[in-house]
């Protein structure tokens, strides 16, 4: 649905130039969520606007839905984007128009008669579920009815392609949860390709399919998200990972144990899927001569799986502790045995 090949953008102004994006080679495909992860300024939102040509490549090609987007102008170049929808962190709403005259301006642009238009307008209140509210004024609205409003709005002209610019940062978790779900099921009814960017793993692992990392204009490391969060490769994707897995008192309490009981091994457990719901914890104790303390652990729920990290202290001879970090191997579960906690 979406290729990028070899994409830079480069912004010039007198004080030197900038390269945002840098060599950027990707492919999206249908129907899928792809997340775009990175820190401000990392180049996302440059990335991004590529896509529907509101900025344009300074070299390399960008295609979407077929359309080479740094090359067409004009007529096509509006039709194109009417097939890619795109909703903001601030939503960009029309204050001085109510919900339903927000949904329907890109229907009244794109020349829809007036009776289509309210027929149209109609069901996408109901499609994110607004109704009741169509006469309210944005400032009326609360921050997710504002989004829904903007959602509403990107998806009137049934494109194929949906961009979400930072879509949940303005939001509380509570209603991030709730627009990140709407996401997901105008995917599966509408069969339709969502590109996210974002600086938060949170809305990665709830919705993603796969996930690219982009740190300095560049991407450092893409794959399935559940890949990403078992094996993160790159030190900027492991910080990432840990922004959902470790909480900062696991740190503090992985380093105490380490100083406390230096004779032990302070083990991290890193469960997938099937293997988070086994009784592994039992099988130890009653097979092995060591003792078991669990120390902290959380099972997170991915658009594709469970992924479960469990930190555990064992002491015991080195010979009985090496055997019990074989039969966790043999298990699939992977096992780190804890040094020291950056
Ligand atoms: N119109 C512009 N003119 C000049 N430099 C720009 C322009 N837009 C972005 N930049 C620069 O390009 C780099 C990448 O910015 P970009 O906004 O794409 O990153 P980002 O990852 O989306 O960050 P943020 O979340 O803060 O917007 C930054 O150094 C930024 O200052």
């Amino acid at each position: 649905m979406i290729t990028l090949s070899n994409v830079t953008k480069i912004y010039k102004s007198k004080s030197g130039s900038v390269t945002a994006v840098d060599n950027v080679s990707l492919h999206i495909r249908e129907g899928e969520i792809f997340g775009i992860i990175g820190y401000s300024g990392a180049g996302k939102s440059s990335l991004i606007r590529m896509l529907n040509g509101l900025e344009k490549a300074t070299s390399g090609q960008v295609i979407v839905a077929g359309r080479d987007m740094a090359n067409i102008k004009g007529r096509e170049l509006r039709k194109a984007r009417q097939e890619i929808g795109m909703i903001f962190q601030h939503f960009n709403l029309l204050w001085s128009r109510t919900v339903r005259e927000n949904i329907a301006f890109p229907l009244e642009i794109a020349g829809v008669p007036k009776q289509e238009r309210l027929k149209r307008v109609d069901e996408l209140i109901k499609l994110v579920g607004l109704e009741g509210r169509e006469n309210a004024y944005p400032s009326q609205l609360s921050g997710g009815q504002k989004q829904r409003v903007g959602i509403a709005r990107a998806l009137a002209n049934n494109p194929k392609v949906l961009l979400c610019d930072e879509a949940t940062s303005a939001l509380d978790p509570q209603t991030t949860d709730s627009i990140l779900d709407l996401l997901v099921d105008i995917n599966k009814r509408l069969g339709l390709t969502i590109v996210l960017i974002t600086h938060e793993m949170h809305v990665i692992r709830k919705i993603c399919d796969r996930v690219a990392v982009m740190e300095s204009g560049k991407i450092v490391e893409e794959g399935e998200v559940l890949r990403v969060f078992r094996k993160p490769e790159q030190p900027i994707t492991k910080r990432f990972v840990q922004q959902v897995t470790e909480p900062e008192e696991t740190k503090e309490t992985v380093s105490h144990l380490l100083e406390k009981y230096p004779q032990g091994r302070v083990i991290q457990l890193t469960f997938v899927g099937d293997a988070a719901e086994q009784p592994l914890m039992t099988n130890i104790i009653r097979n092995f001569n060591v003792s078991v303390n669990i120390v902290q652990g959380k099972i997170s729920q991915t658009h594709q799986g469970a992924y479960g990290v469990l930190f555990i202290h064992i002491d015991g001879t080195e010979e009985e502790m090496d055997k019990v970090i074989d039969y966790i191997r043999q298990q699939q579960v992977e096992a780190e045995v804890m040094t020291n906690v950056e």
